[in-house]
């Protein structure tokens, strides 16, 4: 360890954005500043919940409530109390967060979420879309600025940093949680996991989501023609009666005997389905009702172990009295299943083991079952740590101007692999990327002007400076709204604020004829008070490094990679020994590893 000895040149200061303080961005932000970043803004959006405490290690119990970015900002400063940090407790995509304010980094470091960003190592988790939009969102404003991003991701034992050559959109992404053939969830269930998805995106649908969502599910089954999807659409059809009698003391009785009971047996009667597989066994509600009880479930039930079938049955039923009440007063939106809302967890948990007994299928404890429905990967602190320490050599070799040194590293325990941590040479974007390929303008508008002054702007200038690009006729879009196009000028006579154009919106010009190039061009949208519209061209920018430089160091890897036929070869070396800076050291280390060795960091799995 050298003390006082930044990782990267001394006479560079860079700016960084740090954008999320949770598991990894902890992580970042500890080894950030202690390796001599000392100009940090770290921004996240979220509190202190007691259930970050294990990994979150900035974070204490007297902190449950605050501002994550807050707290892990004042615990940070310690660590390092000459370093400019700031922490920001807002949604990166807050409007004032546009193009602009991105420019005045040198470099992003995202540390979003648990999510493996774009690699096929991970497999997927339920708020995907979510993130993936926010990440596409972050790497969009990084290539409109023209800043560098180094991206990280865990999932459980599995991590990755990257982004620095190809950006987050250059790979296809996961669009899909895992899928189950429809069959398997609906009629020959293997797996506790068949039985919780049955229990969550049927039953608890059918039962209590909203009649859209209801609609879809017949609407799939409509088109179908078999024998098999025939029962599942008569089974769909005598739910809905029974749903008429939601008000009857007898609504948990119907349900039971139709879900768990006759339905199997229409099953049953189709004897094919049964030559090769073990036959389900129906149950009823007679066979677990105590007439003059209460049939309430005890207490005391621990959610960790598994229950009785009696006691599942009578969670089963007062679960359902309570949803049904809830239900009753959000008929139109219905309601959606939350993982963590008690009653929603305790019906689907509940449901899936009734159906899981009647498949001869092994329980599991509510607790194993909230991780199966929310698709949960606990997150690991030792990967955390790993991608975070990996993250900052990389963000220190990008600011050394050391690109070629940078790396795509992988961490994957298990698997095929004899090692677990690996890396690959930085490949080159892909060409037909739609986001890093584009050209960016920021364009400044003041919001009370006319769609038709932007139109107008565009034809005069860009149509003429890139043709290539726009073509003759183009259209103007915001994501999947099409604001004009030579066809449809009904926009024009409107101003931004009534097309609802504000600070921070992107807009994509499409051109109306297919060109040879990828024609994207994203016009990233500031406010200007001035009664003008000017349309700012960006060229790179003054930065320690910017993307064109990367452009630069992409171009010259595609010619070596082409030359050589082949990557790098990766060599072996062990783990350096990093020592857990103590939390109120006021001093900059530096890690020692050297910026200038091409070694790749190899840990033997065994
Ligand atoms: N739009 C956003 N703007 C700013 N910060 C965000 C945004 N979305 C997510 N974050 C933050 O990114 C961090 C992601 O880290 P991580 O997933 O480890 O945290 P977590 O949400 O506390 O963990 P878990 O999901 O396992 O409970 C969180 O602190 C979260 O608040
Ligand atoms: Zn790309």
């Amino acid at each position: 360890m050298t003390e006082n000895a930044p990782l990267y040149p001394k006479n560079k200061s860079p700016k960084t954005l740090l954008i999320g303080a949770g598991g990894v961005g902890c992580e970042v932000l500890k080894n950030l500043a202690i390796t001599g970043f000392d100009n940090i803004t770290v921004i996240d959006l979220d509190h202190i919940e007691l259930s970050n405490l294990n990994r979150q290690f900035l974070f204490r119990n007297k902190h449950i409530g605050q501002s994550k970015a807050l707290i892990a900002t004042e615990t940070v400063k310690k660590m390092n109390p000459s370093a400019k940090i700031i922490g920001i407790n807002d949604n990166i995509k807050s409007p004032q967060f546009d193009v602009e304010w991105f420019s005045s980094f040198d470099i992003v470091v995202n540390a979003l979420d648990n999510l493996g960003t774009y690699s096929n190592i991970f497999h997927h988790i339920l708020p995907l879309c979510i993130l993936l939009k926010l990440s596409r969102h972050v790497n969009m404003m990084c290539q409109a600025a023209d800043i560098p991003l180094i991206e990280t991701g865990t999932a459980g034992y599995t991590g990755q940093t990257s982004g620095i050559t190809e950006c987050f959109e250059c790979q296809p992404k996961p669009t899909e949680q895992k899928v189950y053939p429809v069959c398997t969830i609906r009629n020959t269930p293997t797996a506790l996991i068949h039985c919780v998805v049955w229990a969550k995106d049927y039953l608890f649908i059918q039962l209590f989501g909203g009649e859209s969502a209801k609609n879809k599910e017949v609407d799939m089954e409509l088109d179908q023609d078999n024998q098999e999807e025939m029962a599942m659409m008569k089974e769909s059809q005598k739910l809905k009666t029974i749903l008429e009698c939601m008000d009857s003391s007898d609504f948990g009785k119907m349900i039971f005997d139709s879900m768990f009971g006759n339905n199997i047996n229409e099953l049953l009667s189709m004897e094919d389905m049964w030559k090769n597989r073990t036959k389900p066994n129906p149950i009823f509600y007679n066979d677990y009702y105590v007439p003059n009880s209460d049939n309430k479930p005890s207490e005391s039930l621990d959610d960790k172990e598994v229950l009785s079938t009696v006691e599942t049955f009578r969670l089963w039923l007062s679960s359902l009295e309570k949803l049904k009440n809830t239900y009753k007063d959000n008929k139109i939106n219905g309601l959606t299943f939350d993982k963590d809302d008690k009653d929603a967890l305790e019906f689907v948990g509940c449901s899936a083991n009734l159906r899981a007994i009647v498949f001869g299928i092994s329980c599991q404890s509510l607790f194993q079952i909230k991780a199966m429905a929310g698709n949960i990967i606990p997150a690991i602190a030792t990967t955390n740590a790993i991608v975070a320490g990996v993250a900052v050599v990389q963000a220190s070799k990008i600011i050394s101007g050391q690109l070629e040194k940078c790396k795509t590293v992988y961490f994957a325990y298990g698997g095929r692999r004899p090692q677990f941590m690996y890396k690959e040479p930085l490949l080159p974007p892909n060409k037909k990327c739609t986001v890093c390929q584009a050209f960016y303008y920021t364009v400044s508008i003041n919001f009370k002007l006319l769609l038709s002054d932007l139109i107008a702007l565009v034809s005069k200038t860009l149509s003429k400076e890139i043709p290539e690009r726009i073509g003759e006729d183009f259209s103007l879009l915001e994501g999947n709204r099409i604001l004009y196009d030579p066809d449809f000028d009904d926009n024009l006579g409107k101003s931004f604020e009534e097309l609802g154009i504000k600070q921070n919106s992107i807009l994509t010009i499409e051109p109306e004829t297919d060109l040879d190039t990828v024609n994207t061009i994203i016009l990233c949208i500031v406010p200007s008070t001035e009664n003008s519209l000017e349309i700012k061209i960006k060229q790179g920018n003054n930065k320690i490094v910017s993307n064109q430089d990367i452009k630069e160091t992409k171009k010259r890897i595609d010619v070596d990679n082409a030359t050589n036929g082949k990557r790098p070869k990766e060599s072996k070396s062990t783990l350096k020994s990093v020592d857990e800076p103590e939390f109120k050291k006021a001093k900059i280390i530096s890690i020692d590893i050297p910026l200038d060795s091409d070694e790749t960091i190899i840990i033997k799995d065994d």
